[in-house]
């Protein structure tokens, strides 16, 4: 699909899939700063899209970056809606103990294009009954899970 980029920055990157057939397209900082721990930052791209109706670009975290130095993104997946035309913005959490360092074109995160299914939200008294029915929020059981793949756990 084709999606309209403006640079809005002249050191602004085009967002870029690391290999063919990847879901993410990576997103680079066009500004340089530092995150303390338990903090977060708007960080600029310094770019802008023109998304067709129906779709959305969403920002998500790196996995590399998020097991290795506990940086997220603060409101995974972020939601870029196809009529924004501003500044695209990663909002990066430093979960990690130590300040984290970004230097302008490092790459921060990743971008996928995804579809949109409009709902049309309709007022009824009753909903039909399922075997769910109101059972949320663990009501399967909670598990506690071991690990045995090298992840950072305390
Ligand atoms: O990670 C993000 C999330 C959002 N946006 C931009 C594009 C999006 O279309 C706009 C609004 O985002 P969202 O709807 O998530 O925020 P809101 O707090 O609901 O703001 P609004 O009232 O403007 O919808 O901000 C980004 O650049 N990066
Ligand atoms: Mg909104």
């Amino acid at each position: 699909m084709r999606i309209k980029i403006q640079r809005l920055n002249p050191e602004a990157k085009l967002p870029q899939y690391a290999h063919p057939g990847d879901s993410g397209a990576d997103l680079v900082a066009v500004t340089e700063c530092t995150i303390q721990p338990m903090q977060w930052l708007a960080v600029p791209t310094g770019i802008a899209a023109e998304v067709p109706p129906g779709f959305e670009l969403q920002v998500r975290p790196r996995s590399g970056w998020a097991l290795k130095q506990g940086v997220t993104v603060l409101n995974s997946p972020g939601t870029v809606d196809a009529g924004y035309r501003g500044e695209i913005k990663v909002i990066l959490l430093n979960l990690g103990s130590e300040a984290v360092a970004i230097a302008r074109g490092q790459k921060i995160a990743q971008m996928v294009v995804a579809p949109v299914v409009w709902g049309q939200f309709e007022e009824v008294d009753h909903l039909t009954p399922s075997q769910r029915g109101s059972g949320g929020f663990g009501s399967t059981g909670l598990t506690s899970v071991e690990d045995d793949m090298g992840n950072p756990q305390s």
